[in-house]
Formats: structure tokens, C-alpha cells, sequence
């Protein structure tokens, strides 16, 4: 029986995998997993013995007609160049590399493609997952990398071109975030008595609980300003210094990391040609 291969056991990869085991979409036994170094799936081979593992991405793709490719940008197209031999018409690739277009991927193999830009955010089966299927993916085989996902996350269906923005919003975010409340709580220390780790715990603490009155207490960004920022008070005085500043900050942010995208494309663009 065909299997399920994953090629590309790093960062992404193994976060991936290891939510799919442990909301058992997947059944250890089902799966090839593949790595250049293997050394790296000794700890999950450990965990889940029935897992396949190996650093042959050819073996793996003779053994599984879908496959998820989880290794970095610029190693995609190595990647399909070594599984190519193995694949038929009916193998269906799902892929996470950022900037790398459906339209190059499908140059060096003309078949089934999804494109998947997940979050960190999956680590706590949180956050969105943005998926795009090429017109070869039958309904059954979309709804079954959906449903994967959905185990660890959100699903999003989007047109390819919405990927950067998209990305910007939910997978490049956690970095975003984290940045901007590093940099509140580090303010917090420096204006106070309060040592830098108090002012982080406070600072994370107050996230976890407006990212909970905005999702679970179903209260909107305008909602909570108005509860807290009270006419004539102190918070509104420093709600109209953000006000000032972050329209102009985000902008920048946006316009920066997409003209990035656009040059990452551009470059794989030349190399997915060459
Ligand atoms: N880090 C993030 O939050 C997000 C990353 N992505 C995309 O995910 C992709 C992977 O990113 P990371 O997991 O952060 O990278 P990583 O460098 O942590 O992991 C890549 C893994 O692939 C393995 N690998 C490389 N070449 C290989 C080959 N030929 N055969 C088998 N294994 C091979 C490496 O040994 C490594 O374990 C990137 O294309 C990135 O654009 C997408 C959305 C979010
Ligand atoms: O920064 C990056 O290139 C990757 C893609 C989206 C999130 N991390």
C-alpha cells in the first residue's frame, strides 16, 4: 500500500509532523519520513518506532504518492530532480517554501500541487495555515492535505497571489509579534523598578489574555481600546502615540518583506529555468 512520504525533517517539518502524529490524522505506520541528515530522525524514530525513515528521497518517492515537501527554498527544485524518477502522473506534491511560485513547481513537475504556508503557531494547534491547489488536485486529494492541517491549525483557502500578504499576516506574524512585545516589555523595564524578565512575564501574560477577550470573548480591536482606553485617561493618550506611529511602521514593514518576496521569487525563478 501506498504510503505517505515527508522529506525535509527541520524547523517546519518536524513541528508538521509531530502535531499530525499527535492529533492522529496520521498513524506512525502510514508514514516514510526523509532527511538528508538521518541522525536528526533518531528522536522521533525513538518516539514512534513504527515510522519509516530514511535520507533517499528516491526510495522514499517510489514508495508514496503523496508526498509534502518541507525542506528549505532553494532546496526544492534538488529535491523534485531526485524524486522525479520515481513519481507518476498520480503523485500529488504539497509543498511550504515561501516565494517559490505554483507556476515554477509545475515546470519541473507538470502534476498534482498544493501549496501550503503553515505557522509556527501549529506548535499549540493554533494560528492559519494558507493552502492553494493547482487545478490537477482532485476534491478528495485537497480535502485530504485540508484536513491535515486542519488537525494543527485554521485552514485557509487562498488564490496564489494573495501568498505574500497572506504570509506577512500568519506565518511571518509570530516573528512580528513577538518583536513588537519584546520591545514594549523591554520599554516597560527601562521606565521602571521592574526587572526585564517581570516586564516580559507581564507583558506575555496581558497578550495571552487580549488574544483571549479578542478570539474567545469575541470582543473586536475597537472593543477593547474603548473598555480600557477611559475618556480623559492615561491609556488613550498613549493609544493616539501608536496611532501616530504604526500606520506609517506596518507599511514600511509590508512594502520591505514583499518587495523581498518578489526578489526570492525572482531568483528561483532563474534557478527552477536553469
Ligand atoms: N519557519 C517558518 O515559520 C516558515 C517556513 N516556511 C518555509 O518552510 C521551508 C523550510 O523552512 P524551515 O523548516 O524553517 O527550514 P530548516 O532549515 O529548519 O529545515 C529544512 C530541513 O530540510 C532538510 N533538507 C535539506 N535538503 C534536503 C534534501 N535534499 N533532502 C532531504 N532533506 C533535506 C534539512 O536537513 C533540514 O532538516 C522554507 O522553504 C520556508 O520558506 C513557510 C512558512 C513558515
Ligand atoms: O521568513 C521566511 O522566509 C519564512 C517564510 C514565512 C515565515 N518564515
Amino acid at each position: 500500500m501506498s504510503k505517505i512520504g515527508f522529506i525535509g525533517y527541520g524547523s517546519m517539518g518536524s513541528m508538521i509532523i509531530e502535531g499530525l502524529l499527535s492529533s492522529n490524522v496520521i498513524k506512525p505506520d502510514e508514514i516514510i519520513v526523509s532527511n538528508r541528515t538521518k541522525s536528526k530522525l533518531e528522536d522521533i524514530k525513538k518516539k514512534y518506532p513504527e515510522i519509516e525513515i530514511t535520507d533517499n528521497n528516491a526510495y522514499l518517492a517510489g514508495k508514496c504518492r503523496k508526498i509534502f515537501i518541507f525542506v528549505g527554498t532553494s532546496a526544492v527544485k534538488e529535491v523534485i530532480e531526485e524524486v522525479k524518477d520515481e513519481i507518476s502522473g498520480d503523485s500529488h506534491i504539497t509543498y511550504i517554501a515561501a516565494a517559490l511560485t505554483m507556476e515554477n513547481v509545475e515546470g519541473a513537475f507538470p502534476g498534482k500541487i498544493t501549496k501550503v504556508i503553515p505557522s509556527l503557531t501549529s506548535k499549540v494547534n493554533e494560528g492559519v495555515s494558507l493552502i492553494c491547489h493547482n487545478e490537477e488536485v482532485t476534491e478528495k486529494e485537497a480535502d485530504f492535505v485540508n484536513n491535515l492541517f486542519s488537525s494543527i491549525s485554521d485552514v485557509k483557502i487562498i488564490d496564489e497571489e494573495n501568498f505574500e500578504a497572506g504570509s506577512d499576516l500568519t506565518s511571518c506574524a509570530p516573528a512580528f509579534i513577538a518583536e513588537i512585545f519584546m520591545k514594549f516589555a523591554e520599554a516597560g523595564a527601562e521606565n521602571s523598578n521592574f526587572t526585564p524578565a517581570e516586564t516580559q512575564d507581564m507583558v506575555i501574560k496581558t497578550l495571552y489574555g487580549t488574544a483571549k477577550l479578542l478570539y474567545e470573548g469575541n470582543m473586536g480591536f475597537e472593543e477593547v481600546i474603548s473598555r480600557v482606553a477611559t475618556k480623559g485617561g492615561i491609556t488613550e493618550e498613549g493609544v493616539k502615540i501608536l496611532e501616530k506611529e504604526l500606520p506609517n511602521t506596518f507599511d514600511e514593514l509590508l512594502k520591505t518583506t514583499l518587495t523581498k518576496n518578489k526578489k526570492i521569487k525572482e531568483a528561483l525563478n532563474n534557478q527552477m529555468i536553469n
